[in-house]
């Protein structure tokens, strides 16, 4: 694994309001359901977001390792700014100067090892649960990209899975914790995930809200049983269009911490993301530029966390 980010002293935040709005029906997908494929596939198209239940991950699996990210934010502030080296940040996200509300933990899943190298920083355990929750949330993402395959009506059906489940394959995993705080505060500015899909899991804490077609923010209700899928922008690409990447952001406003583990699922480096052939229809031209993982992610790393950032690669920019 690999690190991204190192931390930095303490930042005053803007603190920020946010809207309600009638729309109160995030997609609900039951994984165990026979047309599960077909309610995948209208969320992606209408919402770019939706819930899993019955998703078949072990609840203890999320808590336990829920329960060791927790005490290891409890840590004094001196201790964790040793764990810089191993991915900790604190308020800066990313390197253009981005801030929120937040602490973290960010590794890249493809590249080496970080733990056992650290025992004085993180207990050996701690790795050991994050290297079984990581195997079980790519098992997730690639029965959720099936199906998405299988409402497509997109053969094989592993056309999109192979991406995330590539020995090589790029993906990321995050843990966020917001303090509590009595005041709103930006925890994490809007943006889309470059990557396929984001499966994001959180405690009984609200704060994370979606953007809807119309440009409306709504709110999330928290559900700690459950996974939250974001559509991301490889998968807006790889499905021309049909799909869109969906914005959200963090917005806290509760005297309790919010604590969310987020797997982005990232395909090789040297993949080219282009619109999957047996999806397109006769005559129907690619929207966007040819392009690489790395080269998405060269471009991407590089801008502020609310850039537009697949319309570098568009070939009519809106
Ligand atoms: C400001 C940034 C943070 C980010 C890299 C970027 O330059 C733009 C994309 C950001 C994002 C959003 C989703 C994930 O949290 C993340 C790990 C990713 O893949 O893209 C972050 C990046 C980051 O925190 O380094
Ligand atoms: O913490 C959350 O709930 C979402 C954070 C997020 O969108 C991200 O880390 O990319
Ligand atoms: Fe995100």
């Amino acid at each position: 694994m690999v690190v991204l980010s190192q931390s930095v002293a303490h930042i005053n935040l803007p603190t920020i309001n946010s809207f309600d709005s009638n729309f109160t029906q995030i997609p609900v997908v039951d994984l165990s359901n026979p047309d599960a494929q077909i309610h995948i596939v209208n969320a992606c198209r209408e919402v770019g977001f939706f819930k899993v239940v019955n998703h078949g991950v072990p609840m203890e699996m999320v808590t336990s390792l829920e329960t060791q990210a927790m005490s290891f934010f409890k840590l004094p502030q001196q201790h964790k700014d040793k764990a810089a080296p191993f991915g900790y940040g604190n308020k800066c996200i990313g390197q253009r100067g981005d801030t929120g509300w937040v602490e973290y933990l960010l590794l890249g899943t493809n590249t080496g090892l970080i733990a056992q190298d650290s025992p004085a920083i993180f207990p050996h355990d701690f790795w050991l649960m994050i290297r079984k929750y990581l195997a079980a949330l790519e098992k997730l993402t690639c029965e959720v990209l099936e199906k998405m395959a299988d409402g497509l009506n997109i053969e094989p059906r592993t056309v999109l899975s192979r991406l995330v489940s590539a020995e090589k394959s790029d993906s990321y995993f995050r843990i966020n914790h917001y303090p509590a705080s009595d005041q709103t505060k930006l925890g994490f500015g809007e943006h889309t995930d470059p990557q396929i899909i984001s499966v994001i899991r959180s405690n009984n804490v609200s704060g994370l809200e979606i953007a809807l077609k119309d440009g409306t923010w709504v709110q999330v209700p928290p559900d700690p049983t459950s996974f939250f899928i974001t559509v991301d922008d490889c998968l807006q690409v790889l499905t021309n269009g049909r799909f869109k990447s969906v914005k959200h952001r963090v917005i806290t406003e509760s005297l309790k911490e919010r604590i969310s583990m987020i797997h982005f699922g990232g395909p090789p480096p040297n993949e080219k993301i282009a619109p999957i052939a047996s999806l397109m229809e006769e005559g129907e031209e690619s929207l966007y530029r040819e392009f690489t993982w790395d080269d998405y992610k060269k471009a991407a790393f590089n801008t502020k966390l609310a850039c537009n950032r697949i319309s570098f690669f568009e070939k009519c920019p809106a």
